[in-house]
């Protein structure tokens, strides 16, 4: 008697064991299911620099190259994902500037991913980094840093990459990306049109000319034995012929480039930012970009101060940083001497493509 007690004493231990085997089973089971379908992405997470992991600390606010390496703030994610068989290959234009002046990445642990509502497409050299920082101070934006290149280079990665490249956004908040050669792109508008052909586009243009030799100033600085500005500029230089092939020629010839784009979207979708403004008033040109995302004014003159060494306006207060802070060095740049007799040829040359343009946006920007 006493011993079937023992029996079934033990037998019940035995089987809880093995109902609590089951369950711890049943839980690690639940778990990895959870990991895998993505969503242990929502668990909070924590962002940090690969300068903790570099043995000199970059102090400054923008990142540094140190022996040409350089040392940048990489987030959770992009670890996680460079793990993975998926690898957002970080582009080249990763705007080291784009940081957070105490060099620590602030992350947005709510909301979900989701596609941009908003891309500044254009152009290249026109003042699209001053643009999304100044945008970025707004509660109601969340832009990734990076320029993700997804509807020209990465297209093939397809859009659960792009759209994990993005940052968290809460209800009220508009996700952005700023890829500005987009707007050069011939493929760039059906393939965001298929994506989304609500997608508000911004585009910031400069006098072509003076943006021509930004373009240049900008190779210069990466080929020291570049050939001079002239020397590339014109495909016949008895002729004064100017070569249109080369790229810094090239984007600035708007009016082509946005009859592309309206192929796919209607004009009410653009809104073209005078890169001039930019530096004269950011504070009013910000209004204008706010207005038409739907935001409340919120960015405002309060924000910037001119800073009579860089010559640019900067801002009081970036997003997350309570310091001060200017645009890095390759933003403001020294432009080297070009003959008077080029750029006015140069000049000659955007002139149709200009008027063109105004015509177009119906906006005049005065640049001739
Ligand atoms: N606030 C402020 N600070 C510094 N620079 C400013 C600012 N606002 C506009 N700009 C102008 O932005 C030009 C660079 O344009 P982008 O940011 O579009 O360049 S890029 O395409 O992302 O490389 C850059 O061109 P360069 O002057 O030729 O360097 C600047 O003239």
């Amino acid at each position: 008697m006493g011993c079937s007690i023992c029996r079934t004493r033990l037998n019940f231990g035995r089987a809880l064991s093995k109902v609590s085997l089951f369950f711890t089973m049943l839980l690690i089971f639940m778990y990895f299911f959870y990991c895998f379908s993505g969503l242990c992405n929502s668990i909070p997470r924590t962002q940090f620099n690969l300068q903790t992991l570099t043995p000199e600390y970059a102090s400054q606010n923008e990142l540094k190259e140190r022996d040409g390496s350089a040392v940048r703030s990489v987030s959770y994610d992009e670890v996680l994902l460079a793990s993975s068989s998926i690898q957002p290959q970080i582009p080249d234009s990763i705007e080291r500037e784009s940081l957070p002046s105490n060099g620590i990445s602030v992350s947005n642990t709510f909301g979900s991913k989701k596609f941009p509502q908003a891309i500044i497409i254009g152009v290249k050299k026109g003042g699209t980094r001053a643009l999304l920082e100044f945008l970025r101070i707004h509660p109601d934006v969340r832009a990734v840093g990076a320029e993700p290149h997804f509807f020209d280079r990465f297209y093939d990665k397809g859009l659960e990459w792009y759209r994990h490249l993005m940052p968290r956004t809460i209800d009220g908040q508009i996700t952005m990306e700023k890829t500005p050669s987009y707007f050069v792109t011939k493929e760039a508008p059906s393939r965001l049109c298929a994506l989304n052909c609500q997608t508000k586009l911004i585009v910031v243009v400069r006098d072509p000319v003076t943006r021509a030799v930004s373009d240049y100033t900008q190779t210069l600085s990466k080929s020291p034995g570049l050939p001079s500005f002239e020397t590339l500029v014109y495909k016949n230089a008895t002729s004064r012929t100017i070569d249109v092939s080369w790229s810094a020629v090239r984007i600035g010839m708007y009016a082509k480039h946005l009859e592309n784009w309206l192929q796919h979207f209607p004009l009410s979708s653009f809104l073209f930012v005078s890169g001039e403004r930019l530096v004269s008033d950011p504070a009013g040109e910000m209004g204008r970009v706010q207005d038409f995302l739907g935001l409340k004014r919120i960015v405002s003159d309060k924000h910037f101060y001119f800073n009579q060494t860089k010559g640019f306006p900067c801002l009081k207060k970036p997003e997350g940083s309570s310091r001060p802070r200017c645009l890095g060095k390759s933003k403001g740049r020294t432009h080297p001497h070009i003959p008077a007799e080029v750029l006015q040829n140069l000049r000659e040359f955007y002139r149709p493509f200009n008027l063109r343009f105004y015509h177009m946006s119906g906006q005049d920007f005065g640049w001739d």
